[in-house]
């Protein structure tokens, strides 16, 4: 069967990249997704303002919707603090065995289903509390109804950093809409572009208040 994108994606990063160093990883992926073939990875531009966000949080528990190339889910293992965890959370069978892949070295836990489901069982399948830090970057109309189903559970706390990707390209409206009018959130938007490319994107940080 003819290898996909994200399959030569992970031949470029096994045959470029040192086994057990994260940031290989990431450059090598940034490398081939620059020069060969694009791919909706947040990127390094993003990434650095990712690292920076979630520095600050300092999380010992991170939550990421949608895996996709596990680049920032690697891209954030590699800042977390001992002890610290991240489940990230993949649908796609193809993505999620590709993560597995990857992510193993990073001690990344890729948890396959979609969002919603998961969601719905990380407090009794999962033994998660509240979740410190969310990256949220699946498919753009399922931020809003995932967001409210994790205030719903109880999942966020005060405190709680939601960092989004694309909230302008291709954006996420009605999410962006929610929690910049919302009493419960704190926004902060961090202007950047495109992964790889010159259009403009950014990245939205909501704090919960509890
Ligand atoms: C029930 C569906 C919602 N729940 C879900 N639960 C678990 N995994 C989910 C998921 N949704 C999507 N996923 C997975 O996340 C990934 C999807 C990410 C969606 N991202 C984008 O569409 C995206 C798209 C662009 C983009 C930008 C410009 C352009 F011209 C074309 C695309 C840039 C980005 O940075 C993006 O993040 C896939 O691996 C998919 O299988
Ligand atoms: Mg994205």
């Amino acid at each position: 069967s003819s290898r996909s994108k994200e399959q030569r994606i992970l031949d470029f990063v096994l045959k470029h990249a040192v086994p057990g160093d994260p940031t290989s990883v990431l450059n090598a992926i940034d490398k081939y997704c620059s020069q060969q073939e694009w791919a909706m990875n947040v990127g390094d531009e993003k990434g650095l303002i990712l690292d920076r966000v979630l520095q600050e949080a300092s999380p010992s528990l991170v939550l990421e919707l949608g895996t996709y190339c596990w680049y920032s889910a690697v891209r954030m293992a590699r800042l977390l603090k001992q002890g610290a965890q991240i489940l990230t959370v993949e649908f796609n069978r193809n993505n999620a065995d590709i993560a597995h892949q990857i992510l193993q070295f990073a001690g990344v836990q890729v948890l396959e289903g979609s969002s919603e489901e998961v969601i719905r069982q990380l407090q009794k399948k999962h033994a998660v509390d509240t979740v410190d830090f969310i990256f949220i970057d699946h498919w753009k109309d399922r931020y809003l109804p995932d967001t409210k189903l994790m205030e719903e559970l109880g999942l966020l706390r005060k405190g709680t950093v939601i960092l989004a990707d694309n909230v302008i390209f291709p954006g996420a409206p009605d999410y962006l809409q929610y929690v910049r009018s919302s009493p419960k959130y704190d926004c902060t938007y961090y202007p950047s572009h495109l992964e790889y490319l010159d259009a403009e994107d950014g990245l939205e940080k909501a704090v919960y208040k509890g």
